[in-house]
């Protein structure tokens, strides 16, 4: 159960309920502890950028790690804004949601934004594939694609001249790694429509498929995406697997340019096919590459963060109670090949020096969160000590004193933590706004 985060009560009946933000550029701001919303709120209120806010975001996947429900994480969110007297719209994303009971328990806590992640039906394998296996299997999972033979030898052109040729591999390829997970989603998509128009509650939908190893093609990106649209679902964003590597806790590992263009096409089959926005998933720190994400969208994008805000939650620690933070990266790299496991990240513990190779505080504070100030302008933190605190977040929460002791520290130095995630938020946001 969520920890009650305040003290106070504050009213929360002025804050409007979490809605839909259609196809306004949003902001996830990722909240793991319940303690970060004031800041993101100072954030917003700094940059009052145009960009649409969702304050409550939690995937199953956190709240599982975290101990948290959907109650709490949206409890802890509406509390905090109603603390700070926020009368804009905002929205509330169920991230990760993979069967019909994570949709009821996220619904019924007043969520609107459902984030279907069809990733568990996904073949992660299809890309090496021999044609032979692609036949075998396609055998095996073709009632799964009634729609093959429509796309068979077609070919389309997109606004940016890209042509996408749907030839027999291709389709082959496309419906073996995709055809149950794009049937799981739209029967997924059925069933948040059923709950929230039975409830006459807002809704809208993003699909995320960016969590498989290998980028989503622009052929797959278009069937995903015109079988889902066709079969009516309420398709507001959707997250491909970028080209590159976009690693949890820090910048963008690849050609900007090169991603730009391939962001440039993408978002042509948004806009043939929606619109929708293209979605960002680990959008903490990868701040090189948001003017090109919201320069090739022109706008119509959805950036998701949490994993910041946690790391930053660790820096109030780090600068307050230095002690404690060393505790915490200690317990932190205990934890990190375990809890690794389902994340995207190249840092190893034999590469970053333990903390009793770290003499001082600053160095210690350096390796493991990096500091704006040695940061060019325009750049993320990448220093990947900060995977190593990412991935263990589940278990320093839960950890039956490390826990507690953050959420002290945090509570203790509430202004810390706000004017922290300020600044960190501020140059997120304005380097979205470079390319609006
Ligand atoms: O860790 C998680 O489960 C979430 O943060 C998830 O990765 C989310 O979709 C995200 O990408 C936020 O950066």
């Amino acid at each position: 159960m969520s920890q009650k985060t305040f003290s106070q009560a504050p009213q929360t009946s002025s804050v409007p309920a979490a809605s839909e933000l259609g196809l306004a550029p949003s902001f996830g701001f990722g909240d793991r502890i319940g303690l970060a919303t004031p800041g993101h709120i100072a954030a917003m209120r700094l940059s009052a950028t145009g960009i649409a806010p969702i304050f409550a975001q939690q995937s199953i996947r956190e709240m599982t790690r975290t101990s948290r429900d959907p109650q709490g994480v949206m409890g802890d969110a509406m509390d905090a804004l109603g603390a700070a007297k926020w009368e804009s719209q905002h929205g509330a994303d169920a991230d990760h949601l993979k069967t019909p009971d994570d949709v009821n328990r996220t619904a019924e806590a007043g969520f609107t934004f459902f984030t279907i992640d069809p990733s568990d039906h996904v073949d992660q394998k299809a890309d090496d594939y021999s044609e032979s296996q692609l036949r075998e299997l396609f055998a095996k999972i073709k009632d799964s694609a009634p729609w093959f033979d429509g796309y068979l030898g077609k070919s389309v052109k997109l606004s940016t001249d890209a042509e996408i040729n749907f030839d027999e591999i291709t389709l082959l390829r496309a419906a073996v790694k995709y055809g149950p997970a794009i049937r799981e989603a739209i029967a997924l998509a059925d069933h948040i429509r059923f709950v929230q128009t039975e409830a006459n509650r807002d809704f809208e939908i993003e699909l995320s498929v960016d969590e498989t190893d290998q980028p989503t093609t622009l052929a797959e990106h278009y069937i995903i995406a015109e079988q889902c649209l066709q079969a009516g679902m309420k398709l507001v964003s959707l997250a491909p697997r970028f080209i590159g590597d976009l690693e949890k806790g820090v910048d963008y590992i690849g050609d900007v340019a090169k991603l730009e263009a391939s962001l440039h096409d993408h978002a042509a089959i948004a806009e043939a096919l929606g619109p929708y926005k293209l979605s960002l998933h680990s959008g903490s720190d990868k701040i090189s590459m948001y003017p090109a994400l919201a320069r090739a969208t022109r706008g119509r994008f959805h950036v998701k963060t949490a994993g910041t805000s946690y790391l930053e939650a660790l820096r109030v620690v780090a600068v307050c109670e230095p002690d404690l933070f060393r505790e915490m990266v200690e317990y932190s790299r205990e934890r990190y090949n375990t809890d690794r496991a389902t994340y995207h990240v190249h840092a190893t513990l034999e590469t970053v020096a333990a903390p009793s190779e770290l003499g001082s505080n600053q160095e210690l504070q350096d390796v493991y969160l990096e500091r704006w100030e040695t940061v060019p302008d325009g750049l993320g933190f990448t220093k990947p000590g900060r995977q190593i605190l990412h991935c263990a977040f589940g278990s320093v929460l839960t950890h039956d004193r490390l826990g507690p002791a953050l959420r002290q520290c945090l509570l203790d130095h509430p202004e810390t933590y706000s004017e922290i995630l300020a600044e960190h938020f501020g140059r997120h946001l304005s380097a979205l706004k470079q390319g609006l």
